[in-house]
């Protein structure tokens, strides 16, 4: 991670010094360039200014030439022909202007007449230009450079045709400028330093030449090519000069001379420029100076000022990425890793060098199983740019399996463009175990492992959508352990866990894989078979209740529970989870009530129908506003004829239905709580009533029924003091009847309260005796003074012997328990007869009376035989 990013700031930050001095030396450059143009301008114009007062002295020069020739020509010697005297004249004149080498006069057929310089033999310059054109001009004519023939120096001859008196060209009279002469003249020009002088005639040749004129005079100047576009420039221009060198030049013509002679003044461009060079030198070297200052500042006080706080910020930032409990990573925008924290290298046991070694090495860790989701993920980040969230397994070096949370953001510059991937990788494979364990947890149950009533509900859901893709049946079983509570309640809590442990385990090991058992709580489980019909259903709940009827081992005590089973079916019974475990359950309480050990949702039984949800609601209004009336009926002792007491049987008028059987809402008060107030009601209206006869003398036991969920109640045994209290009754003229399979639902309970009830004072019937198979021993312990013999045994007296067979033995059995016994449903004499000689002690039945109002039963009484 280290100078990750540091060089290449360092590397900005001495860019950005370089780029602040480029004005700077733009700007000297570009000034440069100007006085370069402008000392151009000054230095050519200077030529040029010298070039012409050159030139005008030298016009001076040559006009005088011209004076003194057309001077000789007229003089007498020259003119008489008389060459020794001619030569004389002009060998004093040569010493009177020292700027000429020589004179002379020339005939008009070239040879020379007289000269300055004596010459030993004839010679002739026919062939001289100079001497040609004085003869044809018939005027001053200027030679070129040559090499005087007479004299042997180089020279530029004057020649001015002389004249006869006729006007006819006699000869030319020749004047020979001294060249070397005329150099020393030039030497007085105040040039510029470095500059050069020069006359040349009109083939380029050096007349004359400051400095080194005796090096040049008779050579071709090397600008002399340039001369006429220097010129044609108005006399300023740019050429190579002597050795090539770059020359700045102003140049002139020599005019009316008769001749064609160019003079020129060159500088070189070095020394035109060397004061803008000197400017552009010291400026650059400033702007030099100042940039390496600046880059030294940059390099030194940047690192110090800046980067080091840079440095500082990226060792803060490096040492937060890499103890943060998650490992950080930076790669291209194809997947080539450029960075991985330390925390990945521990994490995978792989080395940073190995995730860099190849683009997406990543993804070959990530295990197969997730890999296509990841790659889905990945193509939807890099596209739609949404940040990357993912968990997924990967592979580390060992080979081990681990669960990652990566997290990655695209990293965009200023204009939005994404540059690389930025991202966090965390180990959860902890909290994923931990997870998928709370998950367990809270959709099983801890004591058995079994799924709960959560997870059951989950599956059920699941099951029912399968079945209307499938039009496959479904059933779901509830069932609840029959004496659960006993054991519990006898041996403890902890045997009371392992029975049910034990439960589950049976349960689990007959049904199918695809079945689900589920422990609801308590002692109720749940059986969710899928496919299976009405029929299956059933069978399956005898395979259950057959293989819980096996005792149970619970460390050394052996227990034997039974159970109850309720089935409901999709879709006979509904289609949603929550209706058919709630049916499920009405059915299991329907096959509690009826005694069976199992049962399928019947709607009659429901309380949650519409019409019995109408009947609920009216019911409670009934008890609050006394729609409620009790009717009695008697019970006769078969000895002695005389009533021993009456059974109070409660009665509802309903507003819009009309009289509503027991049967009907007695039921529905217990499976929905409202039992209680029923009770206490009922229990207040007959105590009053007895109350009531007891004040007209009449002293008459009063018996109430009780339903299971009132043993459930641990208040009734005060409650029912209260009233006795309230109402000032001995507590002996309440019975209080339990139907005997109430009791055997839950008979440690049942057994409790009844001890209680009778440690009152209270008389105990058991009702409806002979469908609840109660044991003889429970029985024995039972406190109950009455065993009434149901109706249904009663019925079938006379006919059915089996029928007889029960009663009679119910009878004997009562007796030898020291019980009295009640036999119910008599409606005939000749039953009455029969239980009498069976020697049954009491009998009720509407062949004695129907059930009847109060004030009838007070009148039933009086009318008795030994009213
Ligand atoms: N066929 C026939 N029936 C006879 C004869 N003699 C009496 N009965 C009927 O038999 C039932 C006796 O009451 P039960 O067995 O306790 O059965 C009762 C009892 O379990 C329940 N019940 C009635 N009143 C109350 C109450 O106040 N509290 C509770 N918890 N249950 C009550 O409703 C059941 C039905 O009550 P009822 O309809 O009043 O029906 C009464 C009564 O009218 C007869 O000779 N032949």
């Amino acid at each position: 991670m280290r100078s990750f990013f540091l060089p290449s700031l360092r590397a900005r930050l001495l860019l950005l010094v370089c780029l602040a001095v480029v004005p700077a030396l733009a700007l000297a450059l570009s000034t440069a360039s100007e006085q370069r143009r402008l000392a151009t301008i000054e230095v050519q114009d200077n030529a040029l200014r010298l070039a012409r007062l050159a030139a005008s002295s030298q016009e001076g020069l040559f006009e005088g030439a011209h004076q003194l020739l057309v001077t000789l020509s007229h003089l007498s010697e020259v003119r008489r022909g008389d060459a020794a005297s001619c030569s004389r004249l002009f060998a004093d004149l040569v010493k009177a202007y020292p700027l000429y080498v020589g004179f002379g006069v020339i005939q008009a057929d070239g040879n020379i007449f007289c000269s300055s310089t004596p010459f030993p033999r004839p010679l002739t310059v026919a062939d001289r230009e100079y001497f040609q054109r004085a003869i044809q001009t018939r005027s001053l004519a200027v030679g070129e450079y040559q090499i005087g023939r007479v004299s042997g120096k180089p020279s530029v001859n004057f020649g001015y045709p002389i004249f006869d008196d006729a006007g006819e060209i006699r000869g030319v009279a020749v004047a020979a400028l001294d060249l070397s002469r005329l150099s020393e003249m030039v030497k007085k020009a105040k040039l510029p330093s470095g500059a050069m002088l020069t006359m040349t005639d009109r083939n380029g040749i050096v007349l004359v030449r400051y400095p080194d004129s005796d090096k040049w005079i008779g050579q071709p100047a090397p600008e002399s090519q340039n001369i006429q576009v220097i010129l044609s420039q108005g006399g300023r221009g740019e050429a190579s000069g002597p050795a090539g060198v770059p020359h700045l030049f102003g140049v002139t013509r020599l005019t009316g001379t008769g001749g064609e002679f160019y003079i020129s003044v060159a500088v070189p461009k070095e020394e035109a420029f060397a004061d803008a060079d000197q400017i552009l030198t010291r400026n650059l070297l400033w702007i030099g100076f100042a940039g390496l200052m600046a880059l030294a500042a940059v390099r030194i006080g940047g690192d110090r000022l800046i980067l080091r706080e840079f440095d500082a910020l990226e060792a803060r930032y490096r040492a937060l990425v890499e103890h943060i409990p998650a490992g950080t990573f930076l790669t291209t925008l194809d997947e080539r890793t450029l960075y991985v924290s330390p925390q990945i290298e521990r994490m995978f046991n792989i080395p940073a060098s190995v995730w860099m070694s190849e683009p997406r090495y990543w993804i070959k860790q990530v295990d197969p199983v997730d890999q296509e989701q990841v790659v889905a993920e990945l193509h939807r980040f890099l596209t739609d740019g949404e940040p990357f969230n993912s968990d997924y397994r990967m592979r580390t070096a060992d080979g081990r399996l681990i669960w990652v949370h990566a997290e990655a953001v695209l990293v965009r510059d200023e204009s939005g463009r994404p540059q690389c991937i930025q991202g966090i990788v965390l180990d959860i494979t902890a909290h994923k175990r931990e997870a998928d364990l709370r998950e367990h947890q809270a959709l099983h149950d801890a004591l058995t492992n079994l799924p709960n009533r959560v997870l059951l509900r989950d599956r059920l859901e699941q099951a029912i959508l399968t079945r209307q893709r499938g039009e496959k049946p479904l059933a779901l079983l509830i069932m609840d352990l029959n004496r659960f509570r006993e054991v519990n309640d006898t041996l403890g809590h902890h045997h009371g866990d392992l029975l049910l442990k034990q439960v589950g385990s049976r349960l689990k090991e007959i049904v199918r894989m695809t079945d689900t058992v589920a422990r609801l709580g308590g002692d109720e489980f749940a059986i969710l078979l899928p496919g299976e019909s009405a029929e299956g259903a059933v069978m399956a709940s005898e395979k259950i209740l057959k293989t819980l009827e096996r005792p149970f081992s619970l460390e050394g005590q052996t227990v034997d529970v039974g159970a109850s089973i309720g089935i409901a079916l999709c879709p006979d019974h509904g289609s949603e989870a929550d209706l058919l475990i709630q049916r499920a359950d009405v059915a299991m309480y329907a096959a509690k009530e009826s005694g069976n050990s199992h049962a399928v949702y019947a709607s009659e039984r429901d309380p949650h129908t519409t019409r019995r949800l109408a009947l609920l609601s009216g019911l409670r209004q009934a008890i609050q506003k006394n729609q409620l009336f009790l009717l009695y009926q008697p019970k006769i002792d078969l000895r002695t004829s005389r009533p021993i007491g009456v059974e109070a049987l409660v009665r509802w008028q309903h507003p819009d239905l009309g009289p509503v059987a027991p049967d009907q809402f007695i039921p529905l008060a217990e499976q929905t709580g409202l039992i209680k107030p029923l009770t206490l009601w009922v229990l207040e209206e007959a105590l009053r009533q007895c109350r009531t006869w007891r004040d007209e003398g009449l002293e008459v036991r009063v018996a109430v029924n009780l339903s299971a969920r009132n043993l459930q109640d641990p208040h009734l045994c005060e409650e029912v003091t209260w009233l006795l209290e309230a109402y000032d009754l001995p507590a002996d003229l309440l019975e209080l009847e339990i139907t005997e399979s109430f009791l055997m639902a839950d008979p440690v309970r049942a057994m409790e309260i009844l001890s209680e009830l009778n440690g009152k004072g209270i008389h105990l019937a058991i009702d409806d005796f002979g469908i609840g198979y109660s044991s003889l021993g429970y029985l024995k312990r039972l406190p109950a003074a009455v065993i009434k013999i149901d109706k249904s045994f009663v019925k079938g007296l006379a006919e059915d012997k089996d029928d007889a067979m029960i009663v009679r033995s119910t009878i004997d059995l009562a007796h030898n328990l020291g019980r009295k016994v009640v036999a119910e449903g008599v409606e005939s004499k000749e039953i009455c007869e029969v239980l009498a000689s069976l020697g049954c002690d009491a009998a009720q039945g509407y062949y004695f009376s129907r059930p009847i109002p109060p004030k009838d039963l007070s009148n039933w009484f009086k009318n008795l035989p030994n009213g």
